[in-house]
């Protein structure tokens, strides 16, 4: 068309973060090529990342209107105390290379909020740096993410030094006896950045930095982990509540109740383990089931709007975890991208729960939820 275009005063549309998907996009272009895939990518071929997210869109919400919902609770416990929403964020390492104030900012972040954080094993910051950090703030639950060592001694000592920092739980990553393929990361020979510390592993990085991501964790993850020695064992030296991260399966949930373990996260590790197992969403419901009320489920994985932990919890899940969000919200702008991201998602769930009539978790059931088959109308679960 001629003439001039009529201006509009808008804000630079660059820098108007409403929703998750801004962040990644933002967070993204702060960040080095070789950091950005090291975050961002899955394993092989990207098959399971890409459903984590995109298979929360075939479930349809079944909303009950005319429900009055001006005293909407989104509340709920997660580790016995009450947490604002039920989502917390899950351990990732190397948090400092997207910002320098790495897990300080997340926990504080997790703390202004009034939820849960995982600390990383391969975290930047001690676990008490970590929690003490958060608790300054408010009040917030820790859990240890804790992988199965070769060197026992070492393992302890993050056991006994989470356990004194005032952790709540263990998360037990069971699903990386050695590293997926990560064909992205490899590319580009990811290596830690300089300057970097890794106090729970009692490693720096200019030691870690002289091998491979993938040569590094197979010098100390022992790949001989399994459930009759390691759960037991974990039991024995320690307070802890011991979940199961990494679980897909109900032969795996029964496992975890067979041994006595206080939860399970359903998990593929963000598409980062073995590519082509089922979106997460997919694998919770077989989960939900096996356990049948006697061990906690809680899950994470492309979760990356408030509807998809509404979902979530509709399929079954107490309570949900995120990943890549958080490390984008510090790559974003440290603490206050992190809050940004944390706000989002729960402006979003609260959103959700009111425009279906939900004025409590406890109302969020399979009822909510529906799925178009092809040609078909909408189905109940
Ligand atoms: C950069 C990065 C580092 C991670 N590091 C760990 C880790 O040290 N231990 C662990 O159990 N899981 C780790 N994870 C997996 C997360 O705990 C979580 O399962 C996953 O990120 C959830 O998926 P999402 O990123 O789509 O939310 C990591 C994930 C990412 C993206
Ligand atoms: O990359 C990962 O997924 C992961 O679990 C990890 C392991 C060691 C260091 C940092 C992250």
């Amino acid at each position: 068309m001629a003439g001039n275009p009529i201006p509009i005063p808008v804000k630079n549309l660059d820098e108007m973060i409403l929703c998750i998907e801004d962040l990644r996009i933002a967070a993204s272009k702060k960040l080095s090529d070789s950091a950005r895939d090291f975050y961002n990518s899955g394993s092989t071929d990207q098959i399971t990342i890409h459903e984590n997210s995109t298979a929360y869109a075939k479930y349809r919400l079944r909303p009950r209107v005319l429900v009055d919902v001006s005293k909407v609770d989104t509340s709920t416990k997660c580790f016995g105390q009450q947490v604002k929403f039920p989502l917390g964020v899950s351990p990732a390492g190397l948090q400092a290379m997207a910002h320098p104030s790495g897990e300080l900012a997340t926990s504080r972040a997790c703390a202004r909020l009034g939820i849960s954080m995982a600390i990383s094993s391969f975290a930047n910051y001690s676990a008490k740096e970590i929690r003490d950090a958060g608790k300054a703030i408010g009040p917030i639950r820790h859990a240890m993410q804790l992988y199965t060592m070769k060197d026992r001694d070492l393992e302890l000592r993050i056991i006994q030094n989470a356990e004194a920092a005032g952790c709540s739980a263990i998360f037990l990553t069971a699903d990386s006896p050695v590293l997926g393929m990560r064909y992205n990361e490899w590319r580009h020979d990811f290596r830690t950045p300089a300057g970097l510390a890794f106090p729970i592993l009692e490693r720096d990085s200019e030691k870690i930095r002289k091998t491979s991501h993938d040569d590094g964790f197979t010098s100390f993850n022992d790949d001989a982990h399994n459930w009759t020695r390691d759960i037991p064992w974990l039991r024995s030296v320690s307070q802890m509540e011991i979940w199961i991260k990494g679980v897909l399966t109900a032969e795996d949930t029964l496992k975890a109740v067979e041994l006595g373990c206080d939860g399970i996260i359903v998990s593929n590790h963000g598409g980062r383990q073995l590519d082509g197992v089922a979106s997460t969403i997919d694998a919770l419901p077989e989960c939900v089931e096996a356990a049948a009320g006697r061990i906690r489920v809680h899950v994470d994985g492309g979760i990356r709007a408030g509807t998809d932990v509404f979902k979530a919890l509709a399929l079954g899940a107490e309570h949900v975890w995120v990943g890549r969000p958080a490390i984008w919200g510090l790559a974003y702008d440290g603490q206050k991208g992190v809050d940004l991201m944390l706000d989002t998602l729960y402006n979003e769930f609260k959103r959700c729960m009111q425009l279906t009539g939900c004025n409590s978790v406890k109302d969020i059931t399979k009822a909510c939820l529906g799925v178009v088959r092809p040609d078909g109308p909408l189905a109940r679960l």
